[in-house]
């Protein structure tokens, strides 16, 4: 694990590709896709399959669901006959709270409804790129159905020639991505090569996309000063990150890209800082987070825009996390605004840059073994996250 601080190449940043109309990468004859070495895609059956972390569809899966998450041994690491017992006690313990806060949201999570949006889209986008191939776009979730089996047994009845992970998690985590990715590894029993996307921290869409739900938020409230941009990520536990997660520092990538991004736009009465939000148990959690950062902020008599950075989706840590509990924090501390910028979603710069991901996927000559996918020591080319 420790090797992942060695690693690794980046993907090439082209810092006119939304320049207006956007243009896309990769070449064309006609109509007919071609790779990096001329040679025609075409006639294959592709699965792609996003994955996601789920949410409960209703009241009743909110146990289940969280039983489920804390019994993931990415997220307690204990030996089953331990880690069992004590998920179902955390299950039933948070049950009720988690319950108001699904409540709130109108008893649900719609992170998968949200990850549909991005499906259809995408293989909208996938479709006409790759017209000589049958394309579909599949959902697989960790904790809520569609469950990975489930997901895996749709897939090998399609059967297809390729199959493409596509994380919708752009910062690579062992408890997140390599999750997910194992469970695939366990439950896929169908065709086709199996190729996997590892993380995408910098990918231009992607910073595109968090640029453009930044300035429309700020801009939309009357472009109010001074400003504080936190960005804020989903929190980790810190013997995650010293053990070698390259979360930590995936997430800095990103909003350094994102505010390099807005240079040009970038007010002089604007400044930013990291934080991190959604810490559960009694482990020491990375820092600082959302709730000080915050604080800090009030403290200097900035108003803030809070940008999510580690999610794609809305659901329950922004919609009630920070648009509730920690818009009530700032309002308590008379903070001058408060602002809080959308998750991209379907936004087509981020749809873009995932079917970028796919095809670069497709294209590549090596297939990486996809629990360690995000492994700087196989030399790879697929991670794009782990360079210092
Ligand atoms: C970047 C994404 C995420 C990381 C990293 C992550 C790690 C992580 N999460 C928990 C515990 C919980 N997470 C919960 C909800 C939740 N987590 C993420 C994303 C990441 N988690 C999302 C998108 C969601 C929302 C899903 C939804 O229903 O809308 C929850 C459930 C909610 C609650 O009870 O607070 C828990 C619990 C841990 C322990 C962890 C790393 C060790
Ligand atoms: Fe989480
Ligand atoms: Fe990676």
């Amino acid at each position: 694990m420790g090797l992942w601080s060695l690693h690794l190449q980046s993907r090439p940043r082209d810092p006119a590709r939304y320049a207006d109309p956007p243009c896309r990468t990769g070449s064309e004859e006609g109509h007919r896709p071609v790779n990096a070495a001329g040679q025609v895609l075409g006639g294959r059956k592709i699965a792609v399959v996003l994955l996601n972390l789920g949410g409960p569809n209703g009241p009743d899966a909110v146990k289940p669901f969280l039983f489920n998450l804390f019994n993931d041994p990415a997220i307690i690491d204990l030996p089953g006959i331990l880690r069992t017992p004590l998920a179902r006690l955390i299950a039933a313990r948070r049950e009720e709270m988690a319950k108001a806060n699904y409540a709130i949201m109108g008893g649900g999570s719609p992170l998968l409804p949200e990850t549909e949006k991005q499906s259809a889209v995408l293989q909208a986008e996938l479709g006409a790129r790759l017209a000589k191939d049958q394309v579909r776009c599949f959902i697989a979730m960790r904790y809520w159905h569609p469950l990975t089996e489930e997901t895996a047994a749709a897939v090998a009845t399609f059967g297809p020639d390729e199959v493409v992970l596509l994380p919708l998690y752009p910062q690579y985590s062992t408890t997140t991505t390599a999750s997910s990715i194992k469970a695939w590894a366990k439950a896929y029993k169908g065709s086709g090569t199996v190729r996997t996307v590892c993380c995408y921290p910098d990918e231009p869409g992607l910073v595109e996309a968090h640029a453009r739900s930044i300035l429309k938020t700020h801009k939309a409230m009357g472009s109010p000063g001074p400003l504080r941009l936190l960005f804020s990520a989903h929190g980790l536990p810190q013997k995650v990150i010293d053990a070698g997660d390259p979360y930590q520092r995936q997430v800095e990538r990103t909003c350094a890209a994102v505010v390099e991004r807005l240079g040009a736009t970038w007010a002089s009465d604007w400044d930013w800082r990291v934080c991190y939000q959604s810490r559960v148990g009694p482990l020491k959690w990375i820092g600082p987070s959302t709730v000080e950062a915050i604080q800090a902020a009030g403290a200097e008599g900035r108003g803030v825009l809070i940008s999510p950075i580690a999610f794609v989706s809305e659901h329950v840590e922004t919609l009630v996390e920070l648009d509730h509990e920690y818009a009530d924090l700032a309002r308590s501390l008379a903070l001058p605004f408060y602002l809080r910028a959308p998750a991209i979603g379907a936004d087509l710069a981020f749809i873009e840059g995932l079917a970028d991901l796919t095809i670069e996927a497709l294209e590549s000559e090596t297939v990486a073994s996809p629990a360690t996918a995000c492994d700087p020591a196989l030399k790879n080319g697929l991670c794009r996250g782990s360079a210092a």
